[in-house]
């Protein structure tokens, strides 16, 4: 413990850096199961809050919460934020289901609010996001390209976040290196055969029961495939990144999305 100019006592970690406190949205869910441990096992973060459906958002104003750490569905992320920023409070969000008009519209709930702080990272596995840049480096030297991503049979969403961010950032780079659009003469498909165009980029989801959270970027050329793939086993995967974003973000004010810039990536 320290003591504040009024007195107050103010908790510590090691170090005397003082403690953040820490709000779980979805902490019933999976990836919130997993958050409260990693929280509570973390030294400079304390737990003062776990929401999960039903539950009072207020809850977590009362008890102090300095950072929310969204983990809940894609229909209910946004008012979440919403009541975030509304309380000033800051929020890393791992949720799925964002678009560029999501983004704008938190761009402007921030805007008359330049102290809070919005993450929205649509993978927090180091191993996943270096496969993102090992795609984008990858995608000019390539005519051919597929993404497919796998996941358990519970999630809600498809094709995943990660995977519309990956195809995304592949086809920003085959623009930037002008390349035409990827050969395929198929002209007879059943529908979803050649799975989701996002920006010209094929996306195909699985879903199996076994499987956590995995995914392949297929690249072809004349006669050569370079395959790059990660799989994420446990959700433990997610919790450097996790973590990092927490203890991050309240010298990141604004909307950030993705969190290779904590990285240094
Ligand atoms: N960014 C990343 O690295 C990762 C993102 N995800 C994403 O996180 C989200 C959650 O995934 P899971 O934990 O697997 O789902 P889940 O279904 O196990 O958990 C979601 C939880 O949110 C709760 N919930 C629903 N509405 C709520 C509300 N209004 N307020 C508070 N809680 C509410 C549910 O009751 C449930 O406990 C999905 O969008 C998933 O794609 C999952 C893994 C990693
Ligand atoms: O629902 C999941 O499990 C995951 N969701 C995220 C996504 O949709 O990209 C991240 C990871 O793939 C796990």
């Amino acid at each position: 413990m320290t003591t504040a100019p009024d007195q107050q006592p103010v908790p510590t970690a090691p170090g005397d850096a003082p403690v953040i406190n820490v709000g779980v949205l979805g902490a019933r869910g999976r990836m919130g199961t997993e958050v409260v441990k990693a929280v509570n096992d973390a030294e400079d973060l304390e737990l003062v809050a776990m929401v999960d459906e039903g539950d009072w958002l207020f809850g977590l104003a009362d008890a102090g919460t300095q950072v929310v750490v969204d983990f809940t569905r894609p229909d209910v992320v946004m008012d979440n934020i919403r009541f975030c920023i509304d309380n000033n409070i800051h929020c890393v969000v791992g949720t799925t289901g964002f678009d560029e008009d999501r983004l704008s519209t938190i761009a402007e709930w921030l805007a008359p609010k330049p102290d809070v702080g919005v993450i929205i990272a649509p993978n927090f596995g180091i191993g996943a996001l270096l496969l993102m840049r090992f795609a984008q480096d990858a995608a000019r030297f390539f005519p051919s390209v597929e993404v497919v991503e796998l996941h358990h049979p519970n999630k809600v969403d498809a094709p995943s976040g990660t995977a519309v961010r990956t195809a995304r950032l592949i086809a920003a780079a085959r623009r930037e290196a002008d390349m035409p659009p990827a050969p395929d003469a198929t002209t007879d498909a059943l529908p979803g055969a050649r799975g989701a165009d996002v920006e010209g980029v094929p996306v195909h989801a699985v879903r199996l029961a076994g499987l956590v959270a995995h995914q392949e970027v297929l690249m072809g050329a004349a006669g050569e495939t370079l395959t790059l793939r990660h799989d994420s086993y446990d959700r433990a995967s997610f919790m450097p990144g996790v973590l990092l974003a927490v203890r991050e973000i309240g010298r990141r004010p604004g909307l950030t999305v993705g969190i290779e810039g904590l990285l240094g990536l």
